[in-house]
C-alpha cells in the first residue's frame, strides 16, 4: 500500500491515552477535544488528517465535507453507524474500526444484563439502599434449562453463547451469514426467525445497525414470541423497536428488558429507562480497561502502519495471533457491502511463521437496489 501522510490527528472522545501517545511517537501532532457541539467540530476538522472516534461523535456529510485535508477517521470501537461511511468513501477518506477490541467487554456485560433480568439484582440492590428488605417482591428464575435466542452470530454473538451455555442454558440463534455448520460448532442451532421467537425465554441482539435489523423486534415479532420473553440489546438502538418494546412491557407479553442502547443517547424519551422491569445502562458495553486500551492502541497502530504504507491489517497485536477488520465498500445504487478481513499468523514453535487470509462477506445492505 502507498504511505499515506497524516502529520496531524483530532481525538474528539475520551479514547485511552495510548492512542495519542503511539500517534505522537510516530511523529504525528495529536489533539484531543472532547464533547465538540456538531458546529464547533465542523469549524475544528477543516485542517487535520485524521480524526479519532468512539460512538458519540456524528461524523455526517456535513461534517465531512467541512474537513478539507481528511483522509482517515478510525473508530476505536466497533460500530461505524455514527460515521457516514458512503460520504467519507466519497470523498477518498478511509473508515477504519478496531472490531475485535471490544468483543469480550461487550459480550460480558450481556451476560451481566441477562443474569440480573433473571434475579432482578439492581431493583433489588436499590431496595435494599431505601432501608428494605423484600424477599418476596424479587423472586427470580433460574436460567439452566432456558432457551436463550441469539440474533446476530458474530463474534459478540459467540462469545455469549458460549458464557451462558455454562449456565446451561440451550442457545439457539439466526445470523444470514455465518453458516449453521459454523455455530453448531459452537453449540448454536440455527434456524429461521419465525422459528427462533415462540422458543425463546430469552432473545438477545448482536447485528450492526442496518436497515435490515431495525425493528428486528418490533410489535408484530414480539407477538410470536413467548409471553414474559426478556430481552437484551447491547448492540445498537432501534434494532428493537423502543415504542414497540414499551408496549410490550405494558401489556406483559415482554418481562423485561436489559438496555445498554438507545436509539437517541442521552435517551430525553425516559419511559423505558424509567420502566419498572427495564434494567439500563448508559452505553457502557465497551467501557472496561482492557477494552479501551486494546481499541485506543489498536486504532494508532493501524494509522502509524497505513502511513509507514504497511499493510492494513497488520497491526493487531492481540487475539491470539489473529488479526480481524472490516472493510465497507459503498457500491452504486445505496448497496453496501462489509467485507470481513481475518488474517492468521500461525506459528510453530521452533520452525518458521505461516500467514493465512480469510475474507468474507459480513452483510449485503439494500441488495435488492441490484436487481
Ligand atoms: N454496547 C456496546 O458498547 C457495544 C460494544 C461493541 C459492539 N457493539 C455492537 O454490537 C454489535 C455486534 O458487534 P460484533 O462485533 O459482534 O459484530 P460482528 O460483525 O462480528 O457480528 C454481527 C453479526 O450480525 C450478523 N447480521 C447481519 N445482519 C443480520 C440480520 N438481519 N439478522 C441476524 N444477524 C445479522 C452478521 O452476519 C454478523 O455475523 C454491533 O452493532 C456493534 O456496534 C456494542
Ligand atoms: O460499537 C462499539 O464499539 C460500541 O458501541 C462501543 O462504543 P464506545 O466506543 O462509544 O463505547
Amino acid at each position: 500500500m502507498a504511505p499515506i501522510s497524516i502529520q496531524t490527528v483530532l481525538i474528539s472522545e475520551s479514547v485511552d491515552p495510548r492512542c495519542k501517545a503511539i500517534l505522537e511517537e510516530n511523529g504525528i501532532r495529536v489533539t484531543e477535544k472532547p464533547n465538540m457541539k456538531r458546529d464547533e467540530l465542523m469549524a475544528e476538522i477543516k485542517d487535520y488528517d485524521g480524526l479519532v472516534v468512539r460512538s458519540a461523535t456524528k461524523v455526517n456529510a456535513d461534517v465531512i465535507s467541512a474537513a478539507h485535508n481528511l483522509k482517515i477517521i478510525g473508530r476505536a470501537g466497533t460500530g461505524v453507524d455514527n460515521v457516514d461511511v458512503d460520504a467519507a468513501t466519497k470523498k477518498g477518506i478511509i473508515v477504519m474500526n478496531t472490531p475485535s477490541g471490544n468483543t469480550i467487554s461487550a459480550a460480558e456485560l450481556t451476560c451481566a444484563l441477562l443474569m440480573s433480568l433473571s434475579r432482578n439484582v439492581p431493583q433489588a440492590a436499590m431496595s435494599m439502599k431505601q432501608g428494605n428488605w423484600d424477599r418476596k417482591k424479587f423472586m427470580g428464575a433460574e436460567l439452566y434449562g432456558k432457551v436463550l435466542g441469539i440474533v446476530g452470530l458474530g463474534r459478540i454473538g459467540k462469545e455469549v453463547a458460549s458464557r451462558m451455555q455454562s449456565f446451561g442454558m440451550r442457545t439457539i440463534g439466526y445470523d444470514p451469514i455465518t453458516t449453521p455448520e459454523v455455530t453448531a460448532g459452537w453449540g448454536v442451532e440455527q434456524m429461521s426467525l419465525e422459528q427462533l421467537w415462540p422458543q425463546c425465554d430469552y432473545i438477545t441482539v448482536h447485528t450492526p445497525l442496518m436497515p435490515s435489523t431495525v425493528g428486528l423486534l418490533c410489535d408484530e415479532t414480539f407477538a410470536k414470541c413467548k409471553k414474559g420473553v426478556k430481552v437484551v440489546n447491547c448492540a445498537r438502538g432501534g434494532i428493537i423497536d423502543e415504542a414497540a418494546l414499551l408496549r410490550a412491557l405494558e401489556s406483559r407479553q415482554c418481562g423485561g428488558a436489559g438496555l445498554d442502547v438507545f436509539v437517541e443517547e442521552p435517551p430525553k424519551n425516559r419511559s423505558l429507562v424509567e420502566h419498572p422491569n427495564v434494567i439500563s445502562c448508559p452505553h457502557l458495553g465497551a467501557s472496561t480497561k482492557e477494552a479501551q486500551a486494546r481499541c485506543g492502541e489498536d486504532i494508532a497502530l493501524q494509522i502509524v502502519d497505513m502511513v509507514k504504507g504497511k499493510s492494513l491489517v497488520g497491526a493487531n497485536k492481540h487475539s491470539y495471533n489473529t488479526c480481524q477488520r472490516d472493510l465497507m465498500l459503498p457500491l452504486d445504487h445505496g448497496v453496501t457491502v462489509v467485507i470481513g478481513v481475518q488474517l492468521n499468523r500461525l506459528t510453530s514453535t521452533q520452525t518458521s511463521e505461516k500467514f493465512t487470509m480469510e475474507l468474507y462477506v459480513k452483510s449485503l445492505t439494500n441488495c435488492h437496489a441490484l436487481v
